[in-house]
């Protein structure tokens, strides 16, 4: 079998004349978390739920694990697991009442062990008696992943899994998904963080149902080919008023007190910083471009404005 976990190509989805996914074509190697990022409405909620066969795409193909997503779409539900962005747990049942009922869902054998499993591997043991409407939004959320693999699926499709789930929780939400790609799972994982897009061995970048790049972190900010400069210090307010009318500056973001600008032509961006910050009294370096400017980069270039 082929190391590809998910290959889809030219899929094309429409809600009457609406095209929420537009011939989009992505790969996912077996083993892999990849991260699936672009704004609200950009179509990843509808290409995920093509991959894992609960929609049927007007055009295109894609294999997942093998099986067609159009053929196989029964097979192919046993085989991944799908937590949804408003995944439901039952709140008046206790934690481990729910993992026993998904686990009937899934028509597991020996329910007691498997469960007992899981709550060993997400550290839910402790709370196995606590009703999951009274559990934090992270644990909630640890739970929800916990029914979502109990059918030990090899592909885990996960849709923003974390929004609203505060930084500690979000962390150790990641060092589950690490853990599962560890073991083998391959991860789709759609977010709008950019410290988690990082922690994806890949990203695919869409908006307006068209993928717009793919890659490793550092493949998707080169490919975005800017330079970025830091300004602080002087008058600052001054500066960023002039930058942001300056035609080589593309963005300016204030973070802080520091000033983050940045451009596609290397030359004309220096020359404009350097004679902002010499009007203005602040002083400029040369830094690293982040993803979040890659993005924004990209979303100007097909009109975007959702961002
Ligand atoms: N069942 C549906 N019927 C009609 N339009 C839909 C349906 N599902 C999605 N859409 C539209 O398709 C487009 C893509 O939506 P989708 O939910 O896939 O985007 P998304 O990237 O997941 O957004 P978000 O980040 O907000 O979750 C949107 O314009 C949405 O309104």
């Amino acid at each position: 079998m082929s190391s590809l976990a998910i290959e889809v190509q030219g899929l094309v989805k429409r809600f009457g004349d609406r095209t929420a996914v537009d011939h989009v074509s992505m790969r996912v190697e077996s083993g892999e978390i990849a991260g699936f990022l672009g704004p609200n409405g950009s179509g990843k909620t509808t290409t995920m739920r093509v991959i894992c066969g609960l929609l049927t795409p007007d055009e295109g193909r894609g294999t997942v694990l093998g099986l067609d997503i159009r053929r196989d779409s029964e097979r192919l539900k046993r085989e991944i697991g799908y937590m949804t962005q408003r995944f439901s747990l039952y709140e008046d049942l206790t934690v481990e009442e729910n993992l026993r009922f998904v686990a009937g869902l899934y028509g597991i054998h020996s329910i007691t062990a498997r469960v007992q499993e899981q709550l060993e591997a997400l550290g839910l043991t402790e709370r196995r008696n606590q009703l999951a409407g009274t559990l934090s939004g992270g644990w909630k959320q640890r739970l929800a992943l916990s029914a979502c693999v109990m059918h030990r699926p090899k592909v885990l499709l996960l849709d923003e899994p974390t929004a609203g789930v505060d930084p500690k929780a979000r962390r150790a939400f990641w060092r589950e998904i690490h853990r599962l790609s560890l073991e083998g799972m391959t991860v789709l994982v759609s977010t709008h963080y950019m410290d988690e897009a990082e922690r994806c061995h890949r990203i695919n970048y869409i908006s307006l149902g068209k993928l717009i790049v793919s890659g490793t972190v550092e493949e998707v900010i080169a490919r975005a080919a800017l330079t970025t400069y830091l300004v602080k210090g002087g008058r600052i307010e001054e500066a960023e008023n002039l930058l942001r009318a300056h035609p080589d500056v593309d963005q300016v973001a204030p973070f802080g007190a520091t000033l983050h600008v940045v451009g596609r032509d290397a030359q004309k961006l220096n020359t404009a910083v350097m004679a902002v910050a010499s009007a203005t009294g602040s002083r400029a370096e040369r830094s690293e471009t982040s993803l979040e400017d890659a993005f924004i980069r990209f979303i100007g270039g097909t009109g975007d404005t959702q961002a």
